[in-house]
């Protein structure tokens, strides 16, 4: 890899009591990678996920954010080094409007404290949340509760919080989970038309979905990686034709 990776996950397992959820995986992400998480269900996605943005704790291996370590940081640390996350359940305020959760996103990561009363620097938190808005096509619902929203549109928010805080690596865990196939369309075009500059792993059950937006990809099957490679590697893998063509997913 010619330039130094912006995440690097070595050899890293994780246990809950007996089960090992994850057994000794490593990836390493170069800068503007846009990398997917696949796998059966029970394969340890999702925890490797949550152990990346500090949820859960290792037991053993290391997670380093530009070359340092970050394995022992809280989340809320990781976030501040730039390292932002979705949610699969929902997180916004529902009865608030758009703008208000986004104005909320955008003092999280750059206001003194977490609330929905204005500060000084109001005008530029109100810019920076319409800014969100805009990249989702959310700025014509800006005044509407979250509440109303359709639930595509409350996936999208989701993610637009996310990037509210300018993340460097920008973690998804299932973006496109319960959208219809319109939803995920538009999902895809949205996250393509991100900047370079933000890097993205995220956790996808959808295939196509994966193999559309991602430029590499790494399969997990019982805590392990099973393959790893270019969209086209992944494709044309035996193994991974096999798990997902063969029914077990
Ligand atoms: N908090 C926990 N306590 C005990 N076992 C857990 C815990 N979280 C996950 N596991 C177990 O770890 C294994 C991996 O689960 P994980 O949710 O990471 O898989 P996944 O690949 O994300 O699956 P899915 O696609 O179904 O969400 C499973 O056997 C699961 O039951």
């Amino acid at each position: 890899m010619p330039t130094p990776p912006i995440l690097t996950v070595q050899d890293v397992s994780i246990s809950f009591g007996a089960v090992r959820a994850v057994n000794g995986v490593s990836l390493a992400l170069a800068p503007g990678e846009r990398h997917a998480l696949l796998g059966t269900n029970g394969a340890g996605k999702t925890t490797l996920f949550n152990a990346i943005s500090g949820e859960v704790p290792l037991t053993a291996g290391g997670i380093a954010f530009k070359g340092s370590d970050i394995s022992r940081l809280r989340p809320h640390q990781r976030a501040r080094l730039g390292i932002g996350r979705t949610f699969q359940t929902s997180l916004t305020f529902a009865d608030r409007s758009v703008e208000d959760n986004l104005r909320v996103a955008v003092m999280g990561s750059r206001g003194p404290r977490f609330s929905l009363r204005p500060w000084r620097h109001h005008r530029e938190q109100v810019e920076a949340a319409r800014a969100c808005a805009a990249r989702f096509r959310l700025d014509e619902v800006l005044a509407q509760p979250v509440a109303t929203l359709s639930y595509g549109q409350q996936r999208e928010l989701e993610i637009a919080m996310a990037l509210a805080g300018e993340p460097e690596l920008l973690l998804m865990d299932e973006p496109a989970a319960g959208m219809s196939p319109q939803g995920r369309g538009r999902l895809v075009e949205i996250l393509r038309g991100l900047p370079r500059r933000i890097t993205m792993l995220f956790v996808e059950h959808d295939m196509d979905v994966a193999l559309s937006l991602a430029d590499r990809i790494t399969v997990m099957r019982d805590g392990a990686v099973v393959a790893s490679g270019t969209p086209s590697d992944i494709r044309a893998n035996p193994l991974v034709r096999e798990i997902y063509l063969g029914g077990k997913h």
